[in-house]
């Protein structure tokens, strides 16, 4: 129960600035269901002038119009209730939305990381979602569930304390097997929850494999991860429907179950005249029947738990850790230091081990090595996707935790070996959110050497990407990412170069670019090809995530065995080769 409370609070609070709205509701809710009251009474009375023989036509009008008119306002005042509550519920779906991608964007990479996909996009989109059944729904309609059997009961009360109290009976049976419907189907719904998780990451899997998927002829059903998290949710369904049937028709056979016991005992005492003929009628048609107006909470209750699983969920990103404080004056000096740095991804296999290089300032700097080795794993821990277990990051001197994070991320431009562009404009898809006017991005464009590209378009740079037209080759997306760093214009440049080959038109473009982008940085490269290695100032080797080699290329020759035979295969490739481009890694 403790916990139910806390899951509510946290429900509301977020819900807090549109609290005018659902409270209004609630008591609309309320009011419509004090209304239920009025039929009954109707009846009531019909009863009694039909018994004392005083029913007129007049009576009879009245009653009609009373009853009609409740009903009316009945359904209005729920109406507007169902309206308030749907306003408040999506303004503060939307406040949730909100602040979860806010959220994510300020939380490292890492972290984000160990969530899967699908999960994620669950709780963006399903588990919000419940957040509206219980405040647009759940709220009004519980309140008003409850006030109209409440206030029949109090009527009822009035009339007769007994049989009122009798037509209670059903109630603690009828409950027992809600709350046991609950308790047999708990872990079921939680388990129901890492089922849609992993259907819903297998799902993103397999609509991103769709190109291997249809390269190979494979069918759905050869996916088989997919397949067997489809059967995993319809089994787990099917034991969950199996668990609520039973429950459900039990809780609502006995909640109708009153009139079985009002029969003999009602009717015993009208036959021993205790009781009028019009309140033996009354509770006959009445107290048998008031309790049924509560089988829609047996619904409710049960999407009940399934919206405080969601509350968790989202509370879970929303807790996920951020980095705060740090200075906002980022060094001036831009050279990068590793000290005693070791780092694994899963706590268990060391990914770098004592890792101690330096990044000069204003200098290109590659990192070499096989596949694996941890190149890309030191380009993020620069950019502090993740952090170190041991030792120290320095920029400047300054430790880059005591950087403040917005600040270090507003220092370093990145271009990624996978280029991500969206539905948006070429235009925006470059500008990434930030202000900038055509000239500066068409002079950013130009440097990137992809300016005429875009220029040859439909729309030019206000095109759609993703459309006909706007297909753009691997080699075009980077430079895309390219014109992106040179908008961006930070001291530092990280880059991890793509592994594919491109033809040598698109790879002179890229060459040319790159080294119009290089000027005056301190730049990272995770490099791939020979022709970006040597003309570096320091290449460093890594292997098997510890550094077993730095210097420029013409000392590594020499003195390295990995670099040397790196070398020596290029050598080798290179009479067969066609361009400059040609890839060297193992
Ligand atoms: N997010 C992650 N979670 C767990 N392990 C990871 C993660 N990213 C990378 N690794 C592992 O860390 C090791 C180093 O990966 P990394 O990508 O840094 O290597 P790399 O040298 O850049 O490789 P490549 O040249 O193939 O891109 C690999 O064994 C990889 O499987």
């Amino acid at each position: 129960m403790k916990e139910i409370n806390r899951r509510l609070k946290i429900l509301l609070n977020w819900a807090k600035e549109d609290k005018k709205y659902i409270y209004l509701s609630i008591l609309l809710g309320f009011l419509a269901g004090l209304l239920i009251m009025v039929p009954y009474m109707g009846i009531y009375n019909l009863i009694n002038t039909i018994y004392t023989g005083t029913l007129t036509k007049d009576i009879l009008l009245k009653l009609s119009i009373s009853v009609s008119v409740s009903i009316l306002v009945r359904y209005t005042l729920f109406t507007i209730a169902e309206i308030l509550s749907h306003k408040g519920a999506y303004n503060t779906l939307f406040k949730i939305r909100k602040k979860l991608i806010s959220h994510m964007s300020e939380v490292p990479l890492g972290e984000l990381n160990s969530k899967n996909r699908g999960e994620i996009k669950k709780i963006l989109n399903e588990d919000i979602e419940k957040l509206e059944l219980f405040l647009a729904h759940h709220l009004p309609e519980v309140v008003m569930y409850l006030t109209g059997p409440l206030a029949v009961f109090v009527y009822l009360f009035n009339v007769n304390m007994g049989l009122a109290l009798i037509t209670l009976i059903p109630l603690p049976i009828a409950f027992y097997f809600q709350v046991k419907m609950f308790k047999d189907t708990g872990n079921y719904i939680l388990e129901i929850n890492d089922v849609s998780n992993n259907l819903n990451s297998t799902m993103i899997e397999y609509i991103t494999g769709m190109r291997l998927i249809k390269s190979y002829n494979m069918t759905s059903s050869s996916f088989s991860k997919y397949k067997e998290a489809c059967h995993e949710k319809s089994r787990l369904w099917k034991k969950i429907s199996s668990i609520m049937g039973p429950n459900f028709a039990s809780f609502t056979i006995f909640i109708e179950f009153g009139l079985l016991i009002l029969i003999p005992i009602a009717g015993t005492l009208f036959l021993k005249e205790v009781i009028s003929p019009s309140i033996f009628i009354l509770f006959l048609l009445v107290g048998s029947l008031y309790l049924t107006e509560i089988r829609p909470l047996l619904e409710i209750g049960g999407h009940f738990s399934q919206v405080l699983s969601s509350v968790d969920k989202i509370e879970e990103i929303l807790n996920l850790e951020v980095f705060v404080g740090g200075s906002n004056n980022f060094p001036q000096n831009n050279t990068i230091e590793f000290n005693k740095v070791n780092f694994s991804y899963t706590g268990e296999e060391k990914i770098l081990k004592n890792i101690n290089i330096s990044i000069n300032e204003g200098q290109r700097t590659a990192i070499v090595g096989p596949s694996g080795s941890g190149k890309s794993t030191i380009l993020g821990l620069v950019a502090r996707f993740y952090d170190v277990d041991s030792g120290e990051i320095l920029i400047g001197k300054e430790n880059i935790k005591s950087i403040d994070y917005t600040t270090l991320l507003e220092n370093i431009a990145i271009v990624f070996q996978k280029n991500f562009l969206t539905k948006e404009s070429v235009f925006k898809n470059i500008t990434m959110g930030k202000d900038y006017t055509l000239e500066e991005v068409r002079e950013a464009c130009k440097k990137a050497q992809i300016d005429d590209v875009i220029m040859k378009l439909p729309d030019q740079y206000d095109t759609l990407v993703g459309g006909h037209d706007t297909r753009f080759s691997g080699g075009e997306q980077q430079r895309i990412s390219i014109a992106r760093a040179f908008l961006k214009d930070a001291p530092i440049l990280i880059l991890d170069e793509a592994t594919s080959n491109t033809d040598p038109e698109n790879q002179e473009k890229i060459n040319i670019a790159l080294n119009n982008l290089f000027i005056g940085k301190t730049v990272i490269i995770v490099a791939h090809r020979l022709s970006t290695i040597v003309d570096c100032d320091k290449i460093i080797v890594l292997e098997n995530g510890e550094v077993t080699g730095v210097g420029k290329h013409h000392e590594l020759i020499s003195k390295n065995k990995y670099y040397s035979q790196v070398w020596d295969k290029y050598k080798l490739s290179r009479d067969f080769s066609y361009g400059k481009g040609d890839i060297v890694e193992e």
